[in-house]
């Protein structure tokens, strides 16, 4: 029988890999600025992951990283000459816009867009939106290419919709599917969309954080939601606990993670949870098979354990046998508190029986676990085979990554080396390659010329 599967795209992490504290709010990027950075550990890290899970039996696919430093924004913000003068110029003058410029950040592409698959749709087809990531500068330039990437990826007009990015403006602040989890009984049957959000722009009534910032509003979720023409009822919009927020839980897969029937989380996520699960209940209505919450009481595990280990921002995936397995960090085995309480979830009788740890120390650096690695596309067989097949990892495409990686990455990169031409021209000539092993066309600002 052929039936929907999930694909998980993980980004690549590329050349400038690097710790700049750009992301306020986000503690890991906070607390590693300006410790050196390895992109070539970093980006084998991101490679053994992909294969493993391909190994798995899971339909894994990469999605490229972006052209950085990006001079095009450094010369929009008034930087003249040739590129080395851009870039001795922005060191000297604002040394902050030049790491922003240089961040690897769209590694992370849970944040990438949202994605509604074709069994939820309107129009039947698999629908993406490029996430706008306002709230950070540095984020804020990834969606044009993010787009250009996505279309190259899936580009069959027949069976995917590809959407521009919401209006860049805090009021439709939007950071993709870090924020949406979708549950369904099978990949191929309608699901239940559930969009998290930080604060309402326009209802100033409902509760905001106070330390850090809210990134995703209700009003981007629910544009995304007419967007890909999902219907009101298989759609439900879920505000996060400001105090989550505020205690370092930037993004809603940093504590909550969702896959097929189950809802792993934190009692502190949500704002209201009983609201949530009755929400959720009432949407997936009477099916088969029941919808389970596994929720995590805070005094088992406090939510700054949950930032500290990244405990939720594990892929939870099914494995063909009807059972879950969850993809961790190496952090969260090294926090006792949090590993034995693993131990004891995996005993009890929930769908979760296996744990599977993965060293991704550069990215989680920056606070960038397993779940912010990948993009979930939920496929059907004719979906999955009108994919660029060039993106979709096999042991092939490892051994050619791992060597283009070994040729072109360096293994220490520190905020000074951000202005040095020659990366500029290492990073260019690496993606350049890159775009002819994914078979993805001209796709960065420097191909165009
Ligand atoms: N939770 C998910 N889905 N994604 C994690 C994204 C981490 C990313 N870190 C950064 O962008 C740090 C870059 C720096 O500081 O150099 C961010 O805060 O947006």
């Amino acid at each position: 029988m052929h039936s929907a599967i999930e694909a998980n795209f993980d980004g690549l992490v590329g050349p400038t890999h690097n710790y700049s504290g750009l992301s306020f709010g986000n503690v890991a990027s906070e607390n590693n600025s300006a410790n050196p950075s390895n992109p070539k550990a970093a980006a084998k890290q991101g490679l053994v992951k992909m294969k493993a899970l391909a190994d798995l039996g899971f339909v894994q696919g990469v999605l490229a990283p972006h052209e950085r430093p990006h001079l095009p924004t450094l010369r929009a913000l008034g930087f003249t000459g040739s590129d080395q003068q851009v870039l001795a110029q922005a060191l000297k003058q604002a040394p902050k816009v030049l790491a922003a410029v240089s961040s690897a950040s769209c590694m992370w592409t849970a944040n990438a867009a949202t994605v509604s698959p074709s069994a939820d749709t309107l129009d039947g087809r698999v629908h993406f939106t490029p996430a706008n990531l306002v709230n950070k500068f540095h984020r804020s330039i990834e969606h044009p290419v993010t787009g250009r990437i996505l279309q190259a990826t899936f580009p069959d007009p027949e069976r995917f919709a590809h959407h521009a990015a919401l209006p860049s403006v805090d009021h439709f602040g939007d950071e993709g599917a870090a924020n949406h989890t979708r549950f369904c009984s099978d990949y191929g049957s309608q699901g239940v969309e559930l969009f998290v959000y930080g604060m309402s722009a326009f209802n100033t009534s409902l509760p905001r954080p106070q330390r850090y910032p809210a990134r995703h509003t209700l009003e981007a979720s629910q544009a995304v939601a007419r967007k890909h023409d999902l219907s009101p009822e298989h759609a439900v919009f879920v505000q996060q606990n400001p105090e989550a927020i505020d205690a370092g839980v930037f993004h809603n897969d940093v504590i909550a993670v969702g896959n097929g029937n189950v809802h792993f989380y934190h009692e502190k996520a949500f704002l209201d949870t009983a609201q949530m699960r009755a929400d959720l209940l009432r949407s997936w209505g009477e099916r088969d098979t029941p919808l389970h919450f596994v929720e995590v009481p805070d005094a088992v595990v406090s939510v700054s354990d949950c930032v500290q280990s990244y405990l939720f921002n594990s892929q939870l995936l099914s494995r063909a046998n009807g059972d879950m397995t969850l993809i961790v960090p190496g952090e969260v085995q090294q926090n006792e508190r949090v590993w034995s309480y693993l131990q004891e979830l995996l005993a009890q009788n929930t769908p979760i029986q296996d744990v599977q740890v993965f060293d991704l120390k550069q990215s989680m650096s920056n606070g960038g676990g397993p779940a912010c690695l990948r993009l979930r596309v939920a496929l059907t067989p004719s979906e999955l085979a009108a994919v660029n097949p060039a993106t979709l990892m096999n042991e092939q495409l490892f051994d050619t990554l791992n060597q283009w990686v070994e040729k072109h990455y360096r293994d220490r990169l520190v905020e000074a080396d951000l202005a040095d031409p020659n990366l500029l021209q290492e990073s260019r000539q690496a993606l350049d390659e890159l775009t002819q092993i994914l078979q993805l066309g001209s796709l960065y600002d420097f191909q165009q010329i």
